[in-house]
């Protein structure tokens, strides 16, 4: 598992270790994990680099690296970087965005090792526009808002530059909490990360401006995380493995209840999704069930509603429902059965007009749009962007308000469960080639697998996030199809339980 954990939290970690530390000792561990990332690019990349120290060394020496430094102690870890790359011969400017207010111990170590300082707008514009590598101190956990306006020239002129921008602890004008940019943010190569991951890295529109994340470690003990993300190990340890003892009804039996005569396939893409989701058995109940039948001929079919579909361990219900009396007796159908139930797309803004009530077996799978429909149902007004730009906070809002779980789908999807004390879960495998028609019903017959295998609903919604990313990603890098993915979800399983 990666964690992320809150400013306050960091903090106050930070505080505690200091105590036991030499002045400075925690700066000076930062700026070495940074510096280390710095020689490395400056000198190939991590891959090209590698092994091959005398080039390397030559690229290094002789280089030039501009520092965009602000007035905390983000820019002082710069400072301090700064200062160990002039020791090895690359030529450092320092950009001093803050002017008096400068870290003054980082200002001194560097001028101490031949860089140089300067607070001239002209002049650092053109040091940015010579530069190898830049490095962004302008300001770390201690940020609020957006990029400030005087910083955005320099900003601009290094993504001019071209080159590769290395954010110290995070992007300036990221939000370290919840991944909000409000205004601009620096687009960082790398990441240089200490002590623990922010939440604000690990989900969009933060991520997609921190680039590549690196995690230093310098020693602090956060505690409990706010955000966490699986990996491998985590989803092979939780992903239903059948025994000697197992027949279909003790692996799961889902029952799936989508589609209608405008929206068949929904319901087939489900069920195929279902089937390839470890699921026992699968039961389809709706008008699709000749469509389901004919690609399927495994699923237990009937043209009812979840009432007369048999037993099931979870419903699935919602994908291509359509609207209408029948699709409220369906939903309806499918919360009496007194099993965990998934509930998506239609089904989620049938729920919607229902109003809020807390019901703990429920997984909700909204993307931004049904959320601000969920939100509405219980009275809150947002909207698409709003949801978009503050996922983390809008998904606990939910589960909160329907005391339940909540997979918000999108560029980063996050899962939360009704316990607000509860770390989110983020989801790092997602690609925007999942952005496809159908996609979605392949993520709910996933899910709605692992819950009838046992899964509770956060693992079981983050469990299929993780494959459901992975799967598109086996297909390949580019276009896919939603069929594909749930064609290739076995061998994402493979993938994942093999490597752990
Ligand atoms: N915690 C740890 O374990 C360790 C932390 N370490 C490092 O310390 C960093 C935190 O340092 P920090 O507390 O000095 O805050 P920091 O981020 O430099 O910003 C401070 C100043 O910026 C300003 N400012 C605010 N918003 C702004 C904006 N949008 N745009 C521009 N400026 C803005 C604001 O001043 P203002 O101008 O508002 O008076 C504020 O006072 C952390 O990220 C990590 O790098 C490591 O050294 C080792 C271990
Ligand atoms: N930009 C993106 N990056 C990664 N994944 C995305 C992106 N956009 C959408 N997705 C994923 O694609 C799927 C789309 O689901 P959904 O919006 O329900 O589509 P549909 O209703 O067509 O099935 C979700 O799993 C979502 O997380
Ligand atoms: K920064």
């Amino acid at each position: 598992m990666r964690y992320a954990h809150t400013v306050e939290r960091v903090r106050a970690a930070e505080e505690s270790l200091m105590r036991r530390l030499p002045e400075g000792a925690l700066m000076q561990r930062a700026a070495a994990g940074l510096a280390a990332t710095c020689l490395q690019l400056l000198a190939g990349g991590a891959e090209r680099g590698a092994g091959r120290r005398g080039r390397g060394s030559r690229r290094v020496y002789g280089s030039r690296v501009v520092l965009l430094v602000g007035s905390g102690d983000n820019g002082g870890d710069a400072l301090f970087a700064g200062a160990r790359l002039a020791a090895r011969g690359v030529r450092v400017t320092a950009v001093l965005l803050a002017g008096e207010r400068t870290h003054a111990a980082g200002s001194a170590a560097l001028l101490g090792a031949g860089g140089v300082l300067t607070q001239d707008q002209a002049a650092g514009l053109a040091q940015l526009g010579r530069a190898d590598l830049v490095v962004d101190g302008i300001v770390g956990i201690g940020g609020r808002g957006g990029l400030r306006d005087s910083a955005l020239p320099y900003v601009r002129a290094a993504e001019r530059a071209g080159v590769p921008v290395v954010a110290v602890d995070l992007p300036s004008g990221v939000d370290a909490d919840t991944g909000e940019v409000a205004g601009a943010a620096v687009r960082a190569t790398v990441t240089v990360t200490f002590g623990t991951h922010k939440p604000g890295l690990l989900v969009d529109p933060g991520a997609q401006y921190a680039g590549v994340v690196r995690l230093v470690e310098i020693g602090i003990e956060p505690g409990p995380a706010a955000v966490e993300a699986l990996q491998h190990a985590d989803v092979a340890g939780l992903l239903p493995r059948p025994t000697a003892e197992s027949d279909k009804y003790r692996r799961g039996v889902v029952g799936i209840a989508a589609g209608s005569d405008r929206y068949p396939g929904a319901a087939v893409l489900a069920v195929s999704s279902a089937l390839h989701g470890g699921a026992g058995a699968v039961r389809y109940a709706g008008p699709a069930a000749a469509e389901v039948v004919r690609a399927h001929p495994e699923v237990l079919v009937t043209q009812g509603g979840p009432k007369a579909a048999g037993r099931v361990q979870a419903w699935v219900v919602g994908p291509g429902l359509s609207d209408g009396p029948e699709a409220e007796r369906t939903l309806e159908e499918a919360l009496a059965a007194g099993v965990p139930v998934l509930v998506d797309a239609d089904g989620l803004r049938l729920l919607a007009r229902r109003g809020a009530a807390p019901r703990a077996e429920l997984l909700l799978t909204p993307h931004a749009g049904e959320a601000v429909a969920l939100l509405a149902g219980a009275g809150v007004e947002a909207t698409r962007e709003q949801v978009e730009g503050a996922r983390i906070g809008y998904a606990r809002r939910i589960a909160e308000l329907y005391g339940c779980t909540v997979l918000l789908k999108g560029s980063t999807t996050v899962v939360a469960g009704p316990d607000p004390a509860a770390p989110v879960r983020v989801n790092p495998t997602g690609t925007p080639w999942l952005a496809t028609a159908g996609s979605g019903d392949v993520l709910s017959g996933l899910a709605g697998s692992l819950l009838a295998a046992g899964l509770a609903p956060v693992d079981a919604g983050s469990v299929a996030a993780y494959l459901h990313g992975l799967a598109a990603r086996t297909v390949g890098e580019g276009p896919v199809t939603a069929a594909e993915v749930a064609a290739a979800l076995p061998a994402a399983w493979r993938g994942v339980t093999g490597a752990a």
